[in-house]
């Protein structure tokens, strides 16, 4: 027996999708019935009751940080592994997702600040960039329907570089300014000056800056259409499963 586009139901995974009606679930619930060893079984929106996704066996929330972190904590309740796009991930909220999977041994959840492969390379090679020079700014550019400012994949790379540089010993990044517009200088994330750009025509893109004595390096990701993060949301839904316990990041997952 199988369905409108020849899949067989026994041996398809079912999703649920939570932000369903935003930009990216309305791309989630595309790729997800597009593929042939998934199957939409719950697309919820605000005001639509949660119990539909009851029955899924994995949840995908991009939503709003706001409501997240409520949404994670009933999923990973009702034992339903989640793959999660949505920012606002501080370091306090993965421990608060880390106690509740303590409760659900089986269940896995897979937090990604940006699932495209380019982005996360990006951030990878940034990583790897940031011992060998003593200056760095990141400049991000996003659509201005964003609520967020930084982007969580800014602020997660703001993060891995600060790592690096303390593990490679580097001090803090020169910086003679002594009279500032506040805000001139962008926000300061663990020391990495981090600057946001909103302009309509945008959708994700972001520039890690390194400079050292006589030379700059720039590396940077562009995300032109949402299509672009589907790939990685798609592995993360298949992989989740089997990763129980919380994974921070696709990176793990590419290797
Ligand atoms: N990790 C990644 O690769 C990416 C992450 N994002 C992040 O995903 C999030 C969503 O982004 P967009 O889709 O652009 O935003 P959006 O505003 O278009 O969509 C959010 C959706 O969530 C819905 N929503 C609000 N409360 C809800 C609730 N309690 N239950 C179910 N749905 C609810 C809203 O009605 C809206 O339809 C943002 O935090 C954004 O930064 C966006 C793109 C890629
Ligand atoms: O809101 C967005 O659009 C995006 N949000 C994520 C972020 O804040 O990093 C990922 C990507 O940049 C798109």
């Amino acid at each position: 027996m199988t369905d409108e586009q020849g899949k067989t139901p026994a041996q398809q995974l079912r999703v649920g999708v939570f932000g369903a009606r935003g930009r990216m679930g309305i791309e989630v619930c595309k790729a997800v019935d597009a593929a042939d060893d998934l199957a939409l079984t719950a697309a919820v929106d605000q005001g639509d009751s949660r119990s539909a996704v009851s029955t899924a066996e994995v949840v995908v929330d991009f939503t709003t940080p706001d409501v997240v972190m409520d949404n994670l904590r009933w999923s990973i309740e009702q034992g339903i592994s989640a793959v999660v796009g949505t920012t606002g991930f501080t370091e306090q909220r993965l421990e608060q997702v880390r106690g509740w999977l303590a409760d659900k041994p089986e269940v896995g959840v897979v937090i990604a600040p940006n699932f495209g492969i380019g982005a996360v390379l990006m951030m990878q090679f940034a990583a790897r960039a940031a011992r060998h020079f003593e200056s760095v700014e990141i400049i991000e550019q996003h659509h201005p329907r964003k609520l967020d400012a930084p982007s969580g994949t800014a602020t997660h790379t703001a993060r891995q570089i600060a790592r690096a540089r303390a593990e490679a010993g580097l001090g803090p990044v020169p910086d003679a300014t002594k009279d500032e517009v506040p805000g001139a200088r962008g926000a300061d994330i663990e020391g990495v000056r981090v600057h946001a750009v909103r302009a309509t025509g945008l959708v994700a893109h972001q520039e890690v800056l390194f400079g050292g004595t006589g030379e700059t390096l720039t590396i940077r990701h562009d995300s032109y259409d949402r299509v672009s993060f589907m790939p990685g949301v798609l592995l993360a839904v298949r992989a989740v499963r089997n990763r129980p316990g919380l994974t921070v990041g696709l990176d793990a997952l590419l290797d």
